[in-house]
Parts: C-alpha cells; sequence; structure tokens
C-alpha cells in the first residue's frame, strides 16, 4: 500500500473534526454560552478576532465606544467578555476584592515567574509590592525626587528657548519632547540613570522599541501570541536604581523583600506606565489650550498671578491651589484619556458568593470591563464630551453634575489597583504646564504643520473631528503633534532662567 493512500484519508478525517470542533464551538457560543442573551456585534460573540483586527489599528478604544452608543450600557465583546459603560460598573469592578486582574496580564511578564506590581495577581503578593513601589512614587518621596525632576523641566524649558529664537522661531512637536522628557524623568526615577533622551540622540531608538513592543503586547492581550521585541536588554544596561536603594532600605521582612528580577520588571513598567502615560496628558493639554484661547488665557493668568518668581513654581501649597491648572489637566486626562483602552477583570477564583456587577450576575471565567474612553465620553455622564471645558471640573459646575463626572472619572483607574503614580503624575504636569507658560506664550504652528494631532474630516473611522486629539490605542496611547511655536515672554524671564 502506497503511504499517500494513508496520509490522504487521514488528513481528511482531521480537517473534518477540525470543522466540526469549529462548528460546535461556534454553535456553542451563539445558542448555549451563559452571555449568549447579551446584545453587542455579531463577530464578537463569535471569536475574538474583530477585536484583534481592531487592536491592529490602534482603535480599539473608538468602536468599543461606538459599540455601546448602538447596543447600550452592557455589551458582549468578545465570546467571553462583558463590557460596561457605567460609574456603578467601574466601582463594582475595579474597587472589589471579588474581582482580580485578567489573566491575559501574564503577556506582560518579561521572566517567567516574575511579577511586577502591574501584572501581579495574588492580594497579598500586591498590597506588599504596593507598600515597596509606593514608597517611591508617593507624596513624600516626590519632595527628595523633584530637584531631579526640576533639573530635567529646566532641560525642557532651555530647548523651548532655543527653539523660539526671533527671527525665525522652529515649530516644536511636543509629542516628541514631552515623550523625551517623561523618558529621562522616569529613567532617573526607576534606574538613577541618566538616559539623555532630550539632548542626545544615542538612546532615542528604545522609544520606538518600547512602541512596537506595547502594541505587540496589546495585541497579544487581545488575540495574537507575538514575540516582544528586544527591549529588556537595552534596558538591562542600565543600572544604580533608586528602586534598588529604596528596596534594599526599606523592606523589613524577608517576605516583603524584593528581588533583583522583580526590580528590573518594576524598572521596566514604569516606562510605559509612568512615561508614555504622563507625556500623553501633556501632549492632550497643549493640543486644546492651543485652540481654545479662552481656556489658554484664563491658565496662563492664574499662573502669572499665583507667583512672583520661577523659583516659587515647586511642589506644595500655592501650585495646589492653582485650581484652573488642575481643572485643565483633569480635562485633559478625561478627553484623550492617556490609557483609552478596557483594563480586563475577572472574577475571582475563590469567590464563595455570586458576583454581581451593576445588577448583573457574572459567571465564572467572564472577562469584565470599563472601557476608559467610551466612559469618558458618555454624555450622560459628561455634557459635550468632545469639548474640551475645564469649568466642569471647578465650583462653577453644580455640585451634583461634578459628584456624577467625577464617580465617572477613571483616566488612572478606581480602587486598589488604580495608578500608583498619580501623585508623580500631578506633579510632573503641573510643573510643566506652570513652568512653560511662566517662561512662554505659544500659538499653534500656521498651515498643515498646525493640523498635526487632530483627526480628519471625512474620515469614517471614528477620526473625523479637526479638533479631537487623537490616540492610537497601544495600552497607553500613542499620539503626535501638537505642532506649536513658542514665544519667550522676556528677557527677565530667561534671565531668571539662567
Ligand atoms: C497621566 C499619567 C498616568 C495615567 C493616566 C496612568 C494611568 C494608569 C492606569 C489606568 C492604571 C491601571 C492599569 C490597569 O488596571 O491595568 C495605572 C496603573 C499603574 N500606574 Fe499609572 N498612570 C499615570 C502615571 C503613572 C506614573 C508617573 C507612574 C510611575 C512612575 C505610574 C505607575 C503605575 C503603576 C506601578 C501601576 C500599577 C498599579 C497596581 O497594579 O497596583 N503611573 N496607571
Amino acid at each position: 500500500m502506497d503511504i499517500s493512500d494513508v496520509i490522504a484519508p487521514a488528513f481528511l478525517y482531521v480537517s473534518l473534526l477540525v470543522i466540526l470542533y469549529g462548528i460546535l464551538l461556534l454553535s456553542y457560543r451563539i445558542l448555549l454560552h451563559p452571555l449568549k442573551a447579551y446584545p453587542g456585534l455579531f463577530l464578537a460573540r463569535l471569536s475574538d478576532i474583530h477585536n484583534g483586527y481592531y487592536v491592529m489599528r490602534k482603535s480599539l478604544h473608538l468602536v468599543s465606544r461606538s459599540y455601546h452608543q448602538k447596543y447600550g450600557k452592557v455589551i458582549r465583546h468578545g465570546p467571553n467578555k462583558l463590557l460596561f459603560n457605567t460609574p456603578k460598573a467601574l466601582h463594582d469592578i475595579y474597587n472589589n476584592d471579588m474581582v482580580v486582574k485578567s489573566y491575559v496580564y501574564s503577556v506582560f511578564i518579561q521572566t517567567p515567574g516574575v511579577h511586577s506590581l502591574f501584572t501581579v495577581v495574588d492580594k497579598q503578593h500586591h498590597t506588599a509590592k504596593r507598600r515597596i513601589v509606593g514608597q517611591v512614587i508617593n507624596d513624600r518621596s516626590m519632595k527628595m525626587f523633584e530637584p531631579s525632576m526640576a533639573g530635567q523641566i529646566d532641560i525642557y524649558l532651555k530647548l523651548l528657548s532655543e527653539s523660539s529664537k526671533r527671527p525665525d522661531p522652529k515649530p516644536v512637536n511636543m509629542t516628541q519632547m514631552f515623550e523625551y522628557l517623561a523618558c529621562d524623568i522616569v529613567g532617573l526615577l526607576a534606574f538613577g540613570y541618566h538616559l539623555n533622551l532630550q539632548t542626545e540622540a544615542t538612546n532615542r531608538f528604545m522609544l520606538q522599541g518600547m512602541y512596537s513592543a506595547n502594541h505587540w503586547t496589546n495585541l497579544r492581550m487581545h488575540f495574537f501570541i507575538l514575540h516582544q521585541l528586544g527591549l529588556i536588554r537595552i534596558i538591562r544596561r542600565l543600572n544604580g536604581s533608586i528602586l534598588v536603594s529604596k528596596a534594599n532600605a526599606e523592606t523589613t521582612s524577608q517576605d516583603d523583600r524584593i528581588h533583583m528580577s522583580e526590580i528590573w520588571s518594576e524598572g521596566i513598567s514604569f516606562f510605559p506606565a509612568g512615561a508614555f502615560s504622563t507625556s500623553g496628558a501633556l501632549s492632550a493639554l497643549f493640543f486644546y489650550l492651543s485652540q481654545s484661547p479662552s481656556c489658554y488665557k484664563r491658565l496662563a493668568t492664574e499662573i502669572r498671578s499665583a507667583f512672583a518668581a520661577s523659583h516659587e513654581i515647586r511642589g506644595g501649597p500655592k501650585l495646589a491651589d492653582c485650581q484652573y491648572l488642575r481643572a485643565c489637566i483633569d480635562e485633559a486626562l478625561r478627553i484623550a484619556p492617556p490609557v483609552p483602552g478596557t483594563m480586563w477583570r475577572e472574577p475571582a477564583a475563590n469567590n464563595s458568593k455570586p458576583l454581581i456587577i451593576d445588577g448583573h450576575y457574572i459567571p465564572p471565567g467572564t472577562q469584565i470591563g470599563v472601557n476608559i474612553y467610551a466612559i469618558h465620553h458618555n454624555p450622560e455622564y459628561f455634557q459635550d464630551p468632545f469639548t474640551f471645558k475645564p469649568e466642569r471640573w471647578l465650583s462653577e459646575t453644580p455640585e451634583a453634575q461634578r459628584k456624577s463626572m467625577q464617580d465617572a472619572f477613571s483616566a488612572f483607574s478606581v480602587g486598589y489597583r488604580g495608578c500608583a503614580g498619580k501623585a508623580m503624575a500631578y506633579l510632573e504636569s503641573s510643573l510643566v504646564v506652570a513652568k512653560t507658560l511662566w517662561y512662554f506664550d505659544f500659538e499653534r504652528a500656521p498651515g498643515k504643520l498646525g493640523e498635526v494631532g487632530g483627526g480628519r474630516p471625512g474620515s469614517h473611522n471614528g477620526r473625523s473631528r479637526l479638533d479631537e486629539f487623537q490616540l492610537y490605542d497601544i495600552i497607553s496611547g500613542a499620539h503626535d503633534g501638537p505642532f506649536l511655536i513658542f514665544t519667550s515672554r522676556g528677557d527677565s524671564s530667561a534671565s531668571e532662567r539662567r
């Protein structure tokens, strides 16, 4: 008997079995699955392929919002996924001991078995890690770290000053400026290392590597199994970390001790978690300020009358009193959340009672979440959601309305897995904005360059608003622009800076 007489029928039988399995699986997902009654895109019932497609296009946040508009507040977003769009669900999911981070976070793990604060699931392990990492980025540590941060902000101001030289001021791409600045700051915080991205080209290649790695990681989270780029090799060259010294000095028990591989893991995760997010918030804020003259004027007036000299601009009560500044930062975080996607969660394995989210029973194994971009643009909680309106956060807006917005605001997520670096993010953003407006005025670059960062009228993919800062969802949102032209506010401020 010829071998092909065996292989051909075997191949046929295996193919038939695969097809049969596929048909049974799809039928189960459509007809018998516990989530079958929930509305949503038909394809989402069958597989995660459509999510993978939009992750590839970096626009899953846009389609998540549009599905909510079409199908309602609770939708089936994948065979095993429920997506909610209410503040009640936000708090029920993210502020709940019966809910843990989804298994999909395992794609972030750099070394098998070694978790960072970001990936760890076990509650006790998380609490211990959060205590240690919290010591590096809490309010108290920020006081110690502020001079290093201010040193990097001074370099940024000097670069702006050079770009503003008359008669030929150069347009500045703020995305690039803030990425370099934020990474230089995080490099110092996490590794005690001067990356010098602001002043030298040598290490800038790492940004592209990190963006690609984030994009692939997002793909793997939603669908594909892909290799990460060799980022760890680059970062491992760095040494002398604040994290290391803090961890060694302040851990008390053997159980709490943080190991070297964990420190690398924490440090690396600080770049996407801490640098890209803060640079995203700042780029968005400058985009909106440059197209909202009344907001620009009110903010500039607040900053220029709150401080008598530039050296007064530092963390403390005076900066905290700049309420319009804080409102502008919050509004930028709302309208262009630096982490625009869905932070997936699942019911904890050891739950002793049924998990209910906003009135819905959640079967074990279901992935649940709230899409941050979608809830931040839900008109039920944020009137005119696509309008940049810092005033909405201030006392001139009725208290009940502010309360409802605060309940729906989740740029930093909420609950015990919410952002550990919030204090740092506010300090860094406040210092950068206040110092920039102290020394400079700015406006959009003329012509096409001035449009970079906005949408394209006529585009059918949710990116048609010229005046909306565009986010490209790769876990943290990638972006470009705005291109701005700076004018120094006079020799006195320049000489003060020297
Ligand atoms: C505007 C700036 C920032 C935004 C919008 C932001 C947003 C977020 C969000 C949404 C989460 C939850 C992620 C999840 O559930 O998967 C998170 C977690 C985290 N962020 Fe931030 N972040 C910012 C700045 C920072 C900074 C500056 C750092 C530190 C250098 C940082 C460190 C962390 C860490 C360590 C976690 C994990 C916390 C945990 O699981 O306990 N973030 N952040």
